[in-house]
């Protein structure tokens, strides 16, 4: 499977943000997204998710689901955390796997996605008294609830510790190793394997 992104101008309030990029993401690749604030970061991964339409190019999945679209070949964690405050970080984690795949996981790979970001101690926590790094926490244990293979995170590491960045590496490189893709975009350097990285030029700046 590859993701390829061909000769893409993409515009945000009338203004050209990416000018003319290429690129491909191969399975069992990890691609990050790097350049200064504004650069147009999400700009791109919000073009690959499909949720902007370029006004030139194109983004496509050779060897994906041709009946599906690439965004619901994929998990899309952006800035919002999409956490419900009215129900328990357990039950938002079994929401999210049936939202995601149709039918609710069984209680045993939910526990194992809480765990892995360790969450396991508040599964039976109201999700509204979360501090910041435990919300984005749970919205990351969504990657680990269906098997998706292109996963598209923008700024992952917002609001996590340390150890927590640790564990979303190592949740991205078990997803690559297992033949999965990722598009990342991050301002921090992360230990992540078989990685590239792309550098988005603000045009503001470059001009
Ligand atoms: N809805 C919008 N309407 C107009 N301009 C927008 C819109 N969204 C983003 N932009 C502009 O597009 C440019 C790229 O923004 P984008 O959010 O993609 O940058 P980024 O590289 O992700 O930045 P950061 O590192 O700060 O998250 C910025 O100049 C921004 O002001």
């Amino acid at each position: 499977m590859q993701l390829i992104a061909e000769d893409l101008i993409i515009e945000r309030g009338g203004r050209i943000v990416i000018d003319g990029l290429s690129f491909a993401v191969s399975e069992g690749e990890a691609l990050v997204l790097s350049g200064a604030n504004g650069a147009g970061k999400t700009t791109l991964l919000r073009t690959v998710a499909g949720y902007i339409r370029p006004s030139s190019g194109s983004v496509h999945l050779d060897g994906g689901d041709s009946e599906l679209t690439i965004s619901e070949q994929a998990h899309v964690v952006g800035h919002a955390n999409a956490v419900k405050s009215s129900l328990t970080v357990f039950e938002n984690a079994a929401f999210w796997s049936e939202y995601l795949s149709g039918s609710v996981a069984d209680a045993e790979s939910i526990e194992r996605a809480l765990r892995h970001f360790g969450l396991d101690d508040l599964a039976e926590f109201p999700a509204a008294y979360l501090s910041a790094g435990q919300r984005r926490r749970l919205g990351l244990a969504r990657l680990l609830l269906a098997v998706r293979p292109v996963w598209l995170l923008d700024e992952p590491t917002v609001s996590l510790d340390i150890a927590s960045s640790d564990r979303l590496v190592a949740a991205v490189n078990d997803h690559t190793r297992a033949g999965g893709l990722a598009i990342i975009a991050t301002h921090l350097p992360l230990a992540l394997e078989r990685v590239r990285t792309l550098t988005i030029i603000s045009r503001r700046m470059a001009a």
